[in-house]
């Protein structure tokens, strides 16, 4: 017998989807609400919250100067520098911890502003990830990786996975992943203008996130991907169409998306497509692997294979998948968690380059004093003496000054019953208890870098602070306050091989090419009126912008590049 579905039966279906969705949503948005009032009834500090709105309203306010694509984190600056007028007058200090009932845009959060409170659930405590990062991540690994994994597995993958990301491991690649930074070097001069001229305008984006995609394709699988220079590899297609179909939270703009059956296809279908082409390749290092050909242990899959050999056999916990099915879902994240991070980090360090010319020649003495006074020379060099790497001292504060001012990422971390957050000593808040429950544990570390009380000066672009050594000068940076990669056991295992990548750009690139941002030739490039109101953040046209995955750059980015004058 054939089922008949008749249009008024669909039409009933939809109906009753949809309201049982609005019952959802308003039951859900009830408990939230209720959970919320309680804490407020306790005393807990707290912004005033309504009882239908939540925090809705006085983040809405709070946020309406900015534009509609800001990224979130500008809400933890805007709550740390207008504490005064948002809290109760009795408060004396910014709380330590801010909660935000912003449901139906996005679950309860604790928002940490204090160093020694992140400590307590990052560092004192591994609190487990919030179950909204596995639930990001299930379309593209099916969470059998280390980055969605909790308790003794993801103890057992961190310990797989570490000697991969050793300084030693990442030494024995750098002459080939020099070579995709060379790459990214003649690309930016094949952009320049004739006779030392500005060449046309091009949006950095593009060419950051190729080197990043061509970096850890040959850190990870030990290929050349020549992502930057030819039509993208399938693999890459997939993942980047697969990002923007992946949510961290469910909430009231993305549901519709989220429901959407093409988007199951899209990630079945590109699912299927990576894992088609990292399917052979995996196979063939795991033969190079199990024959001990020559390069076997390269790659960081084929570590992850040795390493698998190595174990005893039935160790508890057991893996989450067997293992070429393993080795493929860490591949995958590897890939996804390499690029992005870096490449905006890069587009960021080429603009505060690019706004401080006395830093920026520092820097290029440094390196004439420790690579050769001959720029084009400077891959060669590094080459044959990696350890000089580790010698730019200067270029490396330039680095970590730039993640302090413009960090990317932050954790997320699951809040529980029974566990509470306790305000640190000399906060105001000594011992007061800020329970977690129902709560994503947010660490603000972009507005925590930006907070004049752990750092002097904190919208100047020092790279001082990562050079003294003195404890007394108020300079030197304040413990657990410097978190871009976060801190803790469960920190970001790829923060060496970042620094690497973004170290080796300086060294080939700073003294070659000059990168400027040009907003006025990309306006008229689009045909935008010079008197059109433009979007900006605190007065500037680059900003950090809400995609998918970490805080994107707005419009990529718009910029020009000339040869620079030796
Ligand atoms: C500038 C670049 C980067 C930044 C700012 C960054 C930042 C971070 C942060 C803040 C975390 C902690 C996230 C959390 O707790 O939810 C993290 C975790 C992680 N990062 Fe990075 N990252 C960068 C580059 C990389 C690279 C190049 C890789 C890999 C090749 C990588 C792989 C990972 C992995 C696998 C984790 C999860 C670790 C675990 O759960 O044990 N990251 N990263």
């Amino acid at each position: 017998m054939t089922p008949e579905i008749s249009t008024s039966n669909l039409f009933t279906a939809t109906g009753l989807l949809l309201a049982a969705t609005a019952l959802w949503y308003l039951y859900r948005g009830y408990v939230v609400r209720s959970h919320f009032q309680r804490l407020q009834r306790q005393g807990v500090p707290m912004l005033p919250h309504n009882p239908i709105l939540g925090h809705l309203g006085v983040v809405g306010v709070l946020m309406a100067d900015l534009p509609r694509d800001v990224h979130g984190d500008y809400l933890m600056v805007l709550i740390q520098d207008n504490w005064r007028t948002l809290f109760d007058k009795k408060y004396e200090k910014c709380p330590p911890a801010v909660y935000l009932d912003l449901w139906p845009v996005s679950p309860p959060m604790l928002l940490s502003l204090d160093p020694s409170m992140t400590a307590q659930f990052t560092q004192d405590v591994n609190v487990e990830k919030s179950p909204a990062q596995g639930n990001f991540l299930r379309p593209f690994t099916g969470n059998t990786e280390l980055a969605s994994s909790h308790g003794a597995l993801w103890r057992k993958l961190r310990k797989r996975m570490n000697p991969g990301f050793s300084a030693q491991a990442i030494r024995q690649q750098l002459p080939a992943l020099l070579e995709e930074v060379e790459v990214f070097r003649d690309i930016l001069i094949s952009r320049t203008g004739k006779d030392g001229n500005w060449g046309s305008v091009f949006t950095l984006e593009k060419p950051v996130t190729m080197l990043t995609l061509d970096y850890i394709g040959r850190f990870t699988l030990d290929l050349r991907l020549h992502e930057q220079t030819t039509p993208l590899t399938p693999y890459s297609a997939a993942m980047l169409d697969t990002l923007p179909w992946l949510a961290i939270h469910i909430h009231i703009g993305n549901v519709l998306t989220l429901f959407n059956p093409w988007r199951r296809f899209k990630l079945w279908r590109n699912r299927h497509i990576m894992d088609s082409y990292l399917e052979p390749l995996l196979q063939k290092r795991a033969d190079l692997v199990a024959e001990k050909r020559p390069g076997a242990g390269t790659a960081l899959v084929d570590k992850l294979f040795q390493a698998i050999a190595a174990e005893p056999p039935n160790t508890v916990p057991a893996d989450p998948a067997p293992p070429m099915a393993y080795v493929m879902a860490e591949a995958k994240h590897t890939l996804f968690a390499g690029h992005e991070t870096t490449a905006f980090s890069l587009a960021w360090l080429f603009q505060t380059l690019s706004r401080h010319p006395d830093i920026l020649a520092k820097m290029c003495t440094e390196h004439d004093a420790v690579l050769g006074t001959d720029p084009a020379a400077a891959a060669t060099c590094l080459r044959e003496n990696p350890h000089l790497l580790g010698q730019l001292p200067y270029t490396t504060a330039v680095i970590k000054e730039s993640l302090r001012i413009h960090t990317n990422v932050g954790t997320l971390r699951a809040g529980s019953p029974g566990f509470a957050l306790y305000g640190p000593p000399n906060s105001g808040y000594e011992g007061v208890a800020f329970p977690t429950e129902q709560c994503v544990l947010w660490d603000g570390n972009f507005a925590l870098h930006r907070n004049p009380k752990y750092w002097p000066r904190p919208l100047e672009f020092l790279p001082e602070r990562w050079l003294t050594t003195d404890p007394d000068d108020p300079l030197h940076p304040v413990r657990n306050a410097y978190r871009p990669f976060e801190l803790g056991t469960r920190n970001c295992i790829g923060q060496h091989l970042a620094m690497t990548e973004m170290t080796m750009v300086l060294a080939l690139v700073v003294r070659t090419v000059e990168v400027e941002e040009a907003w006025d030739e990309w306006d008229a490039q689009r045909g935008v009126s010079l008197k059109k109101k433009k979007d900006t953040v605190w007065g500037e046209r680059l900003y950090q912008v809400s995609k998918h995955g970490p805080p994107h750059v707005k419009d990529g980015m718009p910029v020009h590049v000339r040869l620079r004058q030796q």
